[in-house]
């Protein structure tokens, strides 16, 4: 696989980083990360628990400030973004129709419409709190979608849907790059998502250890045993072409304990 390919022109490009670095105090999340996404494509960021995909995302839209490098994005642009969960107050009374509607008042045949278009037509009524998991990711697709975004970030946006639920919500994806045109930006852990619909993977463990089109691996032996494994097997997927040296390309989590060398009393 290809790793760290030359980087491409900002005129292609809709956004980009250049040299990112983030740090939470102490925690270096990310460093040195070059990534860039052009419009239409699918992109998807894979990586183990703490590796920096939210932390990518976050810098991206504009919430972290870099501690090094910056980000680069064309004028003009609009980012809708699918948040991994979105915490909801039980006991505070919001419908969907009222949820599309913050915080910028949109018309009662856009609502329809976008809900019909992300294939749950009629919910306007429905307080948050009472739609399911699948239904509620829905929901915050079609906001994203109502800023007509040039780039749609999804952060691990099926986070709790069953497999069908999951093929059926990334169908939807799809249908949306197809008809808007849209740049997709995906975190994901599903596998057989990395595989089917994405453009290019790019894999992060606190730097872009590998990118590349997601074909080149799919006939590997290891994709087989691996399919399906989750994180774990993401990852190992992505070691059998790794065929560069690079410090801090050991795939090793992050977040477990370093190896002690041999030698250590
Ligand atoms: N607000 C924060 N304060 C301190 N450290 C943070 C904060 N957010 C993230 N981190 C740390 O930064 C590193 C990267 O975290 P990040 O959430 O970006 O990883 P991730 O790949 O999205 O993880 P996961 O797959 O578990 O969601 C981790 O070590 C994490 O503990």
């Amino acid at each position: 696989m290809p790793c760290l390919p030359g980087q491409r022109s900002m005129s292609q490009v809709l956004i980009a980083t250049r040299g990112l670095g983030v740090r939470y105090g102490a925690v270096n999340a990310l460093e040195k990360v070059d990534f860039e996404i052009e419009p239409g494509e699918i992109v998807t960021v894979v990586g183990p628990n703490g590796s920096g995909k939210s932390s990518l995302v976050r810098a991206l839209l504009g919430v972290v400030r870099p501690a090094a490098g910056q980000v680069i994005r064309r004028p003009g642009l609009r980012v809708g973004y699918v948040p991994q969960k979105l915490a909801v107050d039980e006991r505070m009374p919001l419908t969907v129709k009222r949820f599309l509607s913050l915080p910028e008042r949109r018309g009662a045949s856009e609502i329809a419409q976008m809900l019909m278009r992300v294939g749950v037509a009629g919910l306007e009524r429905r307080q948050l709190t009472a739609l399911s998991g699948g239904q509620f990711q829905r929901v915050l697709l079609a906001r994203a979608l109502l800023a007509d975004p040039h780039l749609l970030i999804l952060d691990e946006a099926t986070q709790g849907l069953d497999q069908p639920g999951t093929a059926a919500f990334y169908e939807l994806i799809e249908q949306v790059r197809r008809e808007t045109g849209a740049a997709i930006l995906m975190v994901s852990h599903d596998l057989h998502v990395v595989m089917s619909a994405s453009d290019r993977v790019i894999c992060l463990n606190g730097h872009v250890c590998c990118q590349g089109q997601p074909h080149v691996v799919t006939a590997a032996p290891e994709y087989r045993a691996l399919f399906g494994l989750g994180t774990h097997g993401t990852m190992a997927l992505y070691q059998h072409r790794h065929d560069h040296a690079h410090d801090r390309c050991n795939h090793e989590r992050r977040d477990e304990p370093a190896k002690e060398p041999a030698d250590a009393g």
